[in-house]
């Protein structure tokens, strides 16, 4: 198994405030972190502890102010546009808490858009098969409002599958979900981290879906500050340092 990501002493601020009021927060303060191809890797700690940030950071739709970040070997930090926006069509998909559907286009369409937008059209076998594979064989001509939460969601995996991504970053993808559609979506995560070639790294509050990751790691105020092997809920409630 070779590495997806290696990210050495990644750190990111932003500005707040207006005016004079004006200042800068350090909101991920020296990350480093290791994901290799094959792993599911959860990321948890409280709210504003810097999980998104380090989520977009990795994935370079965010850029880090300093430190390293390998994704499938290219150099994230500091890269140019073109080079960034190359890195993630080849290597990346991404699974959003509100799914970023495009509502006009049919499921066919929204599903084939990230490939066709990098110049490598995908035929419509290509998209049959992966929609099959998340359980909506058929429903090519449907639009996303006329969908459920659940498979909406599903259609954002079948688009981020569709360019065969090395890497998938899900941020909180069962967000808006009912807690079976939640768990169907999951177990879709799950296979694709057991797929030897592709990595999951997902951001969530859910700690039961936490505890299907091989890894979680802990994060609070922009610092790793534990990483488990896979854990039950209790467990990562307990590393997160919450009171019962
Ligand atoms: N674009 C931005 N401009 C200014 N501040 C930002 C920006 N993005 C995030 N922040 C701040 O960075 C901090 C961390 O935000 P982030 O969304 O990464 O945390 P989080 O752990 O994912 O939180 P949550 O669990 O609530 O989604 C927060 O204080 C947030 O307000």
């Amino acid at each position: 198994m070779g590495s997806a990501i290696i990210a050495s002493n990644v750190r990111k601020s932003f500005c707040a405030g207006k005016g004079r009021a004006r200042r800068s927060i350090e909101v991920l303060r020296g990350v480093s972190l290791r994901i290799e191809l094959g792993e599911m890797v959860s990321i948890v700690g409280p709210s504003g502890s810097g999980k998104s940030t380090l989520l977009y950071c990795l994935s370079g739709l965010e850029a880090a102010d300093e430190g390293s970040i390998e994704l499938m070997g290219r150099q994230v930090v500091k890269a140019n546009r073109s080079a960034l926006s190359k890195i993630r069509r080849d290597h990346v998909g991404f699974v959003f808490q509100s799914y970023n559907l495009i509502p006009s286009l049919n499921v066919e369409e929204n599903v084939s858009l990230p490939a066709r937008l990098a110049g490598r059209p995908v035929t419509s076998e290509q998209t049959g098969a992966v929609l099959e594979s998340v359980g909506l064989g058929g429903r090519e001509k449907d639009r996303p409002g006329d969908m459920s939460g659940g498979e909406q969601q599903r259609v954002a995996i079948a688009r981020a599958l569709v360019g065969s991504s090395d890497v998938v970053f899900a941020d909180e993808p069962t967000g808006a979900l009912d807690s079976k559609s939640g768990r169907e979506v999951l177990g879709m995560l799950r296979t694709i981290g057991d797929d030897s070639n592709r990595s999951v790294v997902m951001v969530t509050h859910d700690l039961e879906a936490a505890s299907l990751a091989d890894r979680v790691l802990v994060l609070r105020d922009g610092r790793i500050v534990c990483e488990m092997g896979r854990s039950s809920a209790r467990e990562i409630l307990e590393a997160m340092g919450v009171p019962r």
